[in-house]
């Protein structure tokens, strides 16, 4: 069986990643116009936290989500958790409206809601919401090598391309097609939008805590501290502003007055692939003249793709399977 799969950021290779679990034999393909370090899932804050995240079958989201934290946290418990980028982080959510308690709190590990006295008493400011629990994080610069590395042991192909359609991939079996923003001009889906994404990296590596504020958040690294960041629907540009810099800069240290003189080492921006009516996750069958065209779609994860990926990558592996068991 040849599989071709379109797109090399935390969707397609660990998608890739299921599919040779499930399809030892499959001939296996990625081809993608960006890699590692140069992808938007490079530039994700890496946090396992369901952000503005909708889709239909909430049961389904609900065991992506679920499938996704398990997976992170085996990841985080091995002797060489650190050569995937994956690790546990306290972490505080704050909010200036009252919000109530997420469906995955059940998810996160000792998730506790903050009196407004409490939440006044630790950060000095008044907020209406103060949640704290331990969730994951996975670095996106650990975590894609691995992936990558992982594919090409089990012999698979890399190609560097942009394809302009996925009727140029008829000589292949079955397409997965997980190419984010991408989608929204590949297979001309309007429904994708676009949400860029600004954030620094700077040298703080005392901070190994995730919190969020409504003006500004901070995400540990191995390496470092993500300060964050903008969210602007429409905004395609992936070059940083450097006005949007020295803004991020700025209101994390309001947030925390402890950060400030720390140096910056990185800008970043990626697109969040936002998608009005939730992840794209099912089988199309196109046919092309004489051609039939076998695709799985799984893209549009929004804010969520580190969140969700490997809950959506095994559910993509077992429909690649589905063609080939209709196909016999
Ligand atoms: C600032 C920021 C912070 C974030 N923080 C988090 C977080 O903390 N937690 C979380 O869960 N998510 C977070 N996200 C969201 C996360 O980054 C995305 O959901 C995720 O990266 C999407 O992965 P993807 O593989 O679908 O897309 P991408 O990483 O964009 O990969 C798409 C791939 O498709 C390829 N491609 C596209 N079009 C074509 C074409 N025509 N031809 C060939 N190849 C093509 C690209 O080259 C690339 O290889 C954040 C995003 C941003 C920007």
């Amino acid at each position: 069986m040849k599989i071709c799969i379109v797109g090399a950021g935390v969707i397609g290779l660990s998608t890739g990643l299921c599919i040779k679990n499930l399809l030892p034999a499959a001939r296996l393909t990625i081809i993608a116009d960006t890699f590692n370090p140069d992808t938007t899932s490079d530039v994700a804050g890496g946090v396992w936290e369901p952000h503005f995240v909708t889709y239909p079958d909430k049961q389904e989201l609900s065991k992506w989500q679920k499938t996704t934290f398990n997976y992170i946290f085996d990841l985080s418990v091995r002797p060489n958790a650190h050569e995937y980028g994956a690790f546990m982080c306290p972490s505080l959510i704050l909010e200036s409206d009252k919000v109530e308690k997420p469906d995955w709190s059940d998810i996160v590990v000792g998730f506790n809601i903050l009196s407004k006295d409490e939440i006044k008493r630790r950060t000095g400011v008044e907020y209406e919401t103060g949640w704290t629990f331990n969730t994951l994080v996975l670095e996106g610069s650990k975590y894609l090598p691995y992936l990558t590395n992982e594919l090409r042991k089990q012999g698979v192909n890399f190609e560097k391309r942009k394809l302009n359609s996925l009727e140029e991939l008829t000589n292949y079996d079955v397409i997965v097609h997980c190419t984010g923003y991408g989608a929204r001009k590949l297979v001309g889906d309007d429904n994708v939008v676009g949400y860029s994404g600004q954030v620094i990296k700077v040298d703080a590596l005392h901070m190994k805590y995730f919190i969020t504020s409504p003006t500004a958040y901070v995400i540990p690294r191995s390496d470092g501290l993500i300060m964050g960041g903008t969210l602007i629907e429409g905004d395609e540009s992936r070059i940083p502003d450097e006005q949007h810099t020295k803004m991020i800069y700025e209101d994390c240290c309001k947030l925390l007055p402890q950060l400030h003189g720390c140096k910056i080492l990185k800008v970043l921006k990626g697109i969040r692939p936002y998608r009005k009516n939730g992840v794209r996750l099912e089988k199309e069958v196109k046919i092309i003249g004489s051609k039939k065209l076998n695709i799985v779609h799984n893209y549009g994860h929004g804010g969520n793709g580190v969140t969700l990926h490997w809950g959506c990558a095994l559910r993509a592996a077992s429909l690649v399977k589905e063609f080939q068991q209709e196909n016999l």
